[in-house]
Parts: structure tokens; sequence; C-alpha cells
């Protein structure tokens, strides 16, 4: 089986350039942009494109394999992780930074087996960064190993953090005041790149030493949470407990001692989980 799974990572990591072809093309045109749960939950036609390539390319190569796709998901098909082989993707990660030209737009392609990582690839298009990660062996920035921070001392860190998509004031609440508790530990920085899957792999090089989010969806962090942990990494929930990757809520940090300080001024809420059945209407 091993051979298998690699042979799958490696035509992750050949669909996962194709894709960056694709988006850096779309940038030098006019991108129509559309909405999804809200005004400010942005999508184009590039966003579908891009996982309709990837799903019929593995689809082709793969038959038997499963999906979880942001796209399709948002056109109906359900979000349910199974122990089937499963291919996690996120076609644009950091849509609204691609709407912008804003310069950090990743394609994320998260593999599972058995509910486990078994590899991630996170290509960061626009700086050509091509991150990756086997289960076992290590996480890569094309191809040099990557190492999280061993900087233990949360008032000499850098944490990276999104605000997200949600505009309800008492999401906006909570968000905040996370913030501050953590800004006002006091940390050297909070940062955010404008994709999930980028902070993520900025934890894994060492370059902050956390990232923290809730209201990020499965395909938004499959990949980048096997790229943490190999790279040296943790992962949790943001009260501390296992990072369920369904939660929508995650700490990715560079040690346990970090991540724990971070959980105790996280003002944590539950979003509806990914794999929530659908609302009647
Ligand atoms: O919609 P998308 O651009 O794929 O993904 C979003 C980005 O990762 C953003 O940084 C994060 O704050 C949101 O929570 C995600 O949904
Ligand atoms: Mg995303
Ligand atoms: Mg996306």
């Amino acid at each position: 089986m091993a051979d298998d799974w690699q042979n799958a990572m490696d035509h992750a990591v050949a669909l996962a350039r194709r894709a960056g072809e694709v988006v850096r093309e779309a940038l030098q045109h006019d991108r129509k942009v559309m909405t999804k749960s809200c005004s400010v939950d942005l999508v184009t036609q590039t966003d579908q494109k891009v996982e309709t390539l990837i799903i019929q390319s593995v689809k082709e190569k793969f038959p038997t394999h499963r999906f979880i796709g942001e796209e399709s998901v948002a056109a109906g098909e359900v979000c349910v992780l199974t122990d089937s082989p499963t291919w996690i993707i996120d076609p644009i990660d950091g849509t609204t930074n691609f709407v912008h030209a804003f310069p950090f737009v990743a394609v994320s392609i998260g593999f599972s087996v058995n509910k486990q990582m078994q590899f991630g690839v996170v290509y960061s298009c626009l700086e050509d960064k091509m991150y990756t990660a086997r289960r076992g062996n290590g996480a890569f920035c094309n191809g040099e190993p990557l190492q999280v921070s061993q900087q233990e001392d949360v008032k000499q860190s850098m944490i990276a953090t999104e605000f997200g998509s949600s505009r309800d004031p008492e999401v906006v609440d909570k968000i905040f005041s996370s913030l501050r508790n953590i800004l006002c530990i006091p940390v050297h920085g909070v940062r955010g790149a404008g994709t999930a899957a980028v902070n993520m792999c900025l934890v894994a090089s060492g370059c902050v030493e956390a990232y923290y989010e809730m209201g990020i969806h499965v395909w938004d962090v499959a990949a980048g949470s096997l790229i943490v942990s190999e790279a040296g990494g943790v992962l949790m929930d943001v009260d501390g407990g296992e990072l369920d990757l369904m939660s929508r809520r995650i700490v990715a940090a560079n040690s346990r001692t970090v991540a724990e300080r971070l959980v105790i001024e996280i003002d944590a809420f539950s979003p509806p989980r990914d794999d929530a059945p659908p609302l009647k209407p």
C-alpha cells in the first residue's frame, strides 16, 4: 500500500503545480466574483475550474478514492470523512486574496486513510513554494526540510490568525476578544497571510510560532495539519483537547507549551461542524 500512497502524493504535487498555473493565468484577467454563505464568502470560476480539474484527474487515476472538495460541498455534496482513501481539496485557499490580487494564494490537497492524514500538499502558487509532507517522512518546502521554531516562550513569539468570513457580531466579538487577550500576553506580533494553509506552512517553516482559527473548514487545514506535525509541531483544539478536523477549530503550534498558553487566552466558540447534517428548509 505504501507505494500506492507515494504514487498518489506524486500525482497531488503535479496537480497542485498545474492548478497553480491556472490560478496565475487567471490573475492576469478580470475575476468574476460570486458569493456563497454570505456577501464576504467569495468564490470565483477559477475556484470551481481548479477543483474540477483536480477531481477529474484523480478519478481517472484512482477510481475508488473519495473526495471532500470545498466547491463540491458548496454545490451540495456531503462532507463526511470515512475510513476510505479520501482527497481533501481546497482549490484556492485565499479566495479573497485572489480576488484582490493580494499575493498569498494556495492550492491545498490533503489525503486521508482511516481518518488519518497520509500526505499533505500546499502549493503557495504566487510565491512558487511547494510544501509537502508524507506521514513519517518529514515536511519540505521546494524539497528543503522544514522545522518548526524552537522558541517556547510565548512572549517571544509571533502568532498567526485570521478574522474569517463570519460577520455575525457575536462571532466577531469572540475573535476580537481572543486577539486582544493574545496580543496582551504580550506576544511579539500577530500576522495573517489570508490563507489558513499558508499560515500553517509558516508554522512549519518556523516563521511564526503558532496559528489558530475558529471557523475554518477541513479543506483549509487537512494538508497543512500534516505539514505542521511532520515539521515537529503540535495540533490541538482551541479548548486544549485533541484536534478534530471536522470541528472547524484549530491550534497549530511549534510546541505544546506555546499551544497550551494560547488556549488559555482563546475565547472559544463552536461553528456548525463540517459533517453536521444539512439544516432542513
Ligand atoms: O475560502 P478560502 O479562501 O478557501 O479559505 C479561507 C482562508 O483560509 C482564510 O484565511 C480563512 O480565514 C478562512 O477561514 C478560510 O475559509
Ligand atoms: Mg480555504
Ligand atoms: Mg477555497
